[in-house]
């Protein structure tokens, strides 16, 4: 059976991923948000809970047993090395997860997975194309100071560990500009014509 084209929409803290995917949600497509549903994961499945109490220790979960995300973040966003053991636990579960919803989703004219990592199309198990929402760094943190509690100094931390612009861009076939000039609802409906337009998944 065909699966639907399943297209991956990434891009740096506060570039507007989540926005630009609540557009896709309006014309009916379904999306997979990977970072919520890594968390939720993390929560519930027991491998990843014991492996990531082995890396973190007992704080990466609080006294009723809830995903610490404050604790896991001020450790694995100022240390790259543990970022990646973390995503080495989270990642293998994410991509079977995610799998099984496609299956589930296989009537859909497409489908829209959103995650803060990805690898480029058609590999490691991937995505069929990748759309890059860009943002100028400094609107993003303006963004996400405004959104988030979170202190300026770490969404600096974070945007030093992310993949530069620059790897993201080569892992692109589409790039969404989300700066202050441009207007993002004819971008996104731009990109629902194309992915209607495209074949149905070969993966
Ligand atoms: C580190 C955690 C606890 C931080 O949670 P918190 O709620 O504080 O922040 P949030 O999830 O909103 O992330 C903050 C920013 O970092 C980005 N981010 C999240 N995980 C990663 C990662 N593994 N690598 C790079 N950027 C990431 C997010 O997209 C966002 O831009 C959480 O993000 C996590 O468990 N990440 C690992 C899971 C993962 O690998 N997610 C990526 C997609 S599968
Ligand atoms: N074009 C825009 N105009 C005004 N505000 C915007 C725009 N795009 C995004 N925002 C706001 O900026 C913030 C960050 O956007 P969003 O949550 O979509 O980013 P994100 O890339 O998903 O971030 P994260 O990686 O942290 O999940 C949100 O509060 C959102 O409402």
């Amino acid at each position: 059976m065909d699966l639907p084209l399943l297209i991956g929409v990434t891009g740096g803290i506060g570039s507007g991923k989540s926005m630009v995917c609540r557009l896709f949600e309006c014309l009916d497509i379904p999306i997979y948000y990977a970072d919520s549903r890594a968390k939720w994961l993390t929560n519930n499945d027991p491998e990843i809970r014991a492996k990531v109490v082995a890396l973190l220790g007992q704080e990466a979960y609080d006294n009723d047993g809830v995903y610490n995300t404050r604790f896991v973040a001020s450790c694995v966003f100022k240390n790259e090395p543990l970022l990646k053991e973390l995503n080495a636990i989270i990642h293998p579960v994410v991509l079977r997860d995610t799998k099984a919803w496609v299956t589930r989703n296989a009537g859909a004219s497409y489908l829209v997975k959103e995650a803060a990592i990805m690898a480029k199309a058609g590999q490691a198990n991937a995505v069929d194309a990748v759309v890059v929402v860009e943002a100028p760094v400094e609107l993003r943190v303006q963004r996400i100071l405004q959104r988030d509690q979170r202190p300026e100094q770490e969404i600096r931390a974070i945007i030093e560990r992310q993949v530069s612009d620059e790897s993201r861009r080569e892992i692109a076939d589409y790039i969404v500009n989300n700066d202050d000039a441009s207007e993002l609802i004819p971008q996104v409906l731009h990109l629902h014509e194309l992915f209607l337009k495209r074949k149905p998944s070969e993966r």
